[in-house]
């Protein structure tokens, strides 16, 4: 079948795809000095610059405290030096009303010379930062339409901070000039579990407690914290995975079908099921959740330190670097079906991946072959790397007997499409810039798994003794515990 631009096959450069951006605009980026500035957003930026996607006229803004110039601001970055020419930076105070009416002056210059209003500002600073800096672009009178403004996660720490910062957020802008980043929607893979799922009869028919058995989701990473410390001792592993992306590709696998893909729909049906997600049992909650925390081990061949003798880590610190729980859906489709989750640093290997085990057969015909020992069909999305669908099931084995054998029939974006796909933030700009929030998350998104989590980091910080780290080698698959949370149900985590 064609696509929407006639085209039979994918060209090689996946973003010539996307529609040019026809009107001037500018980012301002706070926190330009940092990683994600870094490693990410300018990054994004140039490729769609160099993929012919921006308009002529465009500005880059920097702004952080760091004393530099546009010059020492441009040399942190490996991109095109005709992108590089649209970057520039200025020196800020957060939480100073003075220095943003002299970025209010800058900025206006800029919008001058790109004859446009059209602007965005991206806070991509530590979570603390942002009702300050929000604060302070309402006073300045920058938050005025067409602004928007970007928000990363973590949303808040719990609830409550959460509240306060949507408060914050909805006092000084509208809700559609607010788009709150979790950058796992913008995954191509991620979005194509809504494609196989919505665009194929035959699965969603047996997408549901008749004919599966259970749903496993890894989302593993081989490096540590890196130069993370400081941020995530403030926050863990569960508010960095769990609160957003986990929950968010759980609900894209759970929910039901939206009348049409469009932001409002979408976003109600993801909503809806969060909200039928059943709360995790406090008084039971070992059974459920497991934390645990890297020690020293041999990660790709090499040894590494334990989570506690990294730089900038406290030596007695009591943050997870890993989780694994059990959660079940109460509605008519999940009802009785549990869903594992597990996610962690200096696991194995780099794998995000999500499988849908189909119930086993209920009796076997064939001699010697037990139905209990036919392993089960399952649809595995890899989300990344090698990126693609598996159908696993069971087939004759070459030789007189009736011998059935697993095996796994692969769909691999790269085989078949052969390209490069676009990097999550690349995506995800293109969509501010052009304001559309449909790969965003709502306030309610965000409160329901708030809601969820926040009486586990609760019972966690009032009992450390009872819910003391499960340390575990770093290279491994995390604690035993995570092992035996699932085996209890006599059910074993995929070998990955
Ligand atoms: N890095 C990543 O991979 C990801 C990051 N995020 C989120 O993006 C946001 C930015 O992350 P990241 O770039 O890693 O953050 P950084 O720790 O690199 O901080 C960004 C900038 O903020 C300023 N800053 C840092 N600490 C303070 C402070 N205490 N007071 C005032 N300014 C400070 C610094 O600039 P200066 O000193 O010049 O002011 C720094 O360069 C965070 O909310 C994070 O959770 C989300 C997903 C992934
Ligand atoms: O948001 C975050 O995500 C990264 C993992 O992202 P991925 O796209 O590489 O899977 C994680 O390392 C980081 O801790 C977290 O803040």
């Amino acid at each position: 079948m064609k696509c929407k631009l006639g085209l039979e096959r994918c060209p090689d450069d996946i973003l010539r795809c996307f529609p040019k951006i026809e009107q001037s605009f500018g980012v301002v980026i706070f926190g330009a000095s940092g990683d994600l500035t870094k490693r990410k957003l300018i990054p994004a930026l140039n490729r769609l610059f160099e993929a012919g996607i921006l308009p002529d006229r465009f500005f880059v803004l920097g702004a952080a405290r760091t004393n530099m110039d546009d010059e020492e601001f441009r040399s942190r970055f490996e991109a095109h030096p005709d992108f590089l020419r649209h970057c520039s930076y200025i020196s800020v105070d957060y939480h100073n009303p003075e220095s943003f009416k002299s970025l209010k002056n800058t900025i206006e210059g800029f919008m001058k010379r790109i004859n446009s209003n059209n602007l965005v500002f991206y806070l991509a600073v530590p979570p603390d930062l942002y009702i300050p800096i929000l604060e302070n672009l309402s006073k300045a009178g920058l938050n005025r339409k067409p602004a928007r403004v970007v928000i990363e996660k973590p949303f808040g720490k719990d609830l409550e901070s959460a509240r306060k910062l949507e408060d914050t957020l909805q006092k000084h802008f509208q809700e559609d000039q607010i788009f709150r980043i979790d950058h796992y929607l913008g995954k191509e893979t991620v979005q194509n579990i809504l494609v196989f799922r919505f665009a194929n009869f035959i699965f969603e028919e047996i997408w549901n407690n008749k004919f599966v058995d259970h749903v496993q989701i890894t989302m593993a990473e081989d490096i540590g914290v890196e130069h993370r410390a400081g941020y995530f001792e403030n926050v863990g592993l569960l508010r960095d995975i769990f609160q957003n992306h986990m929950l968010q590709v759980f609900a894209l696998i759970a929910m039901e079908p939206p009348s049409s893909f469009n932001g409002e729909n979408f976003r109600n049906e993801r909503v809806k099921l969060l909200r039928s997600i059943r709360p995790l049992p406090v008084k039971e909650l070992e059974n459920w959740i497991v934390r645990g925390q890297y020690g020293r081990g041999v990660v790709n061949g090499k040894e590494v330190p334990a989570y506690k003798e990294e730089p900038g880590v406290a030596e007695d610190s009591n943050v997870e670097t890993f989780v694994a729980m059990k959660l079940f859906v109460d509605n008519w489709r999940w009802s009785g079906v549990p869903f594992y989750l597990r996610a962690g640093k200096r696991l194995c290997r780099k794998i995000t991946e999500v499988a849908v085990v189909f119930k086993k057969i209920p009796h076997s015909i064939f001699a010697g072959v037990p139905s209990d020992e036919l392993e089960p069909n399952t649809i595995v999305f890899t989300i990344q790397p090698n990126e693609g669908i598996s159908l696993e099931f069971q087939v004759k084995r070459p030789c007189p007997g009736m011998f059935p054998q697993l095996l796994s029939m692969d769909f691999k974006y790269e085989n078949y499409f052969g390209v490069k796909l676009p990097d999550a933030y690349e995506r995800l700009l293109l969509d501010v810039i052009l304001g559309d929030a449909t790969l965003f998350m709502r306030r309610d998104d965000l409160e329901v798994s708030w809601e969820l989590l926040d009486p586990v980091l609760k019972a966690w910080e009032d009992d450390p003794v009872r819910f003391s780290l499960n340390i575990y080698p770093a290279g491994t698959w995390g604690p035993k515990e995570a092992d035996l949370l699932i085996e209890r149900d006599g059910r074993k985590w995929r070998k990955l």
